[in-house]
């Protein structure tokens, strides 16, 4: 996030077909919460596309790449690593730790798809729950980066969009380009 500590969102696994829209949505919250870039497994291409597709219509900056050992990304990453998963210290018990640990070197989060290998939990400098229940990898990454930026995500500046979204108490208006003071085009469209 712009003026904030570099967040880099790991997805751990992808079984293409299966798997196609979770992964997408995990690219996507990264974007839209703050995080600076996510990393894709290789055989995500058709959301790494789709991520692609939505940073140019509605800005950045945000980037996306995919790896094809997500097993070295971790184990070679020079800063702090947190791994969310369920069996993981309870979010408001970490969240301060992690903050202050968060300095030169970006933060990677790790999320997974299905079991993943045990080895992350102890390459991880932090196995975190949001709760200690089974949900989702969207879930908890979106819990867990509005928790670390405290909020401030929701006010980020996009810049270099083909289109910006005017918010209204109903309907739908977006405009061209990232200049929202001008008002050239409502819309219907979905995105
Ligand atoms: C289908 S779940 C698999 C649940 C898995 N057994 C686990 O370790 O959390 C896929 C991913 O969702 C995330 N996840 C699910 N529940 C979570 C929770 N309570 N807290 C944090 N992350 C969670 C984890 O990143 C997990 O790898």
């Amino acid at each position: 996030m712009q003026g904030s500590q570099e967040v880099v969102v790991l997805r751990y696994g992808h079984r293409p077909g299966r798997d196609d829209r979770m992964t997408t949505h995990v690219g996507l919250t990264a974007r839209a919460l703050g995080a600076d870039r996510v990393i894709f497994p290789d055989n995500a291409t058709q959301g790494a596309d789709t991520v692609a597709d939505i940073t140019d219509r509605f800005g950045g900056p945000f980037e996306i790449e995919q790896t094809d050992s997500q097993a070295a990304v971790v184990r070679n990453w020079a800063g702090p690593v947190v791994h969310l998963t369920m069996y993981g210290l309870p979010i408001d018990d970490v969240e301060g730790e992690i903050q202050a640990a968060v300095e030169a070197d970006p933060l990677l989060v790790v999320v997974g798809g299905e079991k993943v290998p045990f080895d992350l939990y102890d390459h991880a400098d932090w196995n975190v729950g949001v709760t200690n229940q089974p949900h989702s990898e969207v879930a908890g990454l979106a819990v867990f980066l509005d928790r670390f930026f405290e909020g401030r995500e929701l006010d980020t500046e996009w810049v270099d969009a083909e289109r910006t979204v005017i918010p209204k108490a109903t309907g739908k208006k977006v405009v061209s380009g990232d200049d929202t003071a001008s008002d050239v085009a409502d819309t219907d469209g979905d995105s």
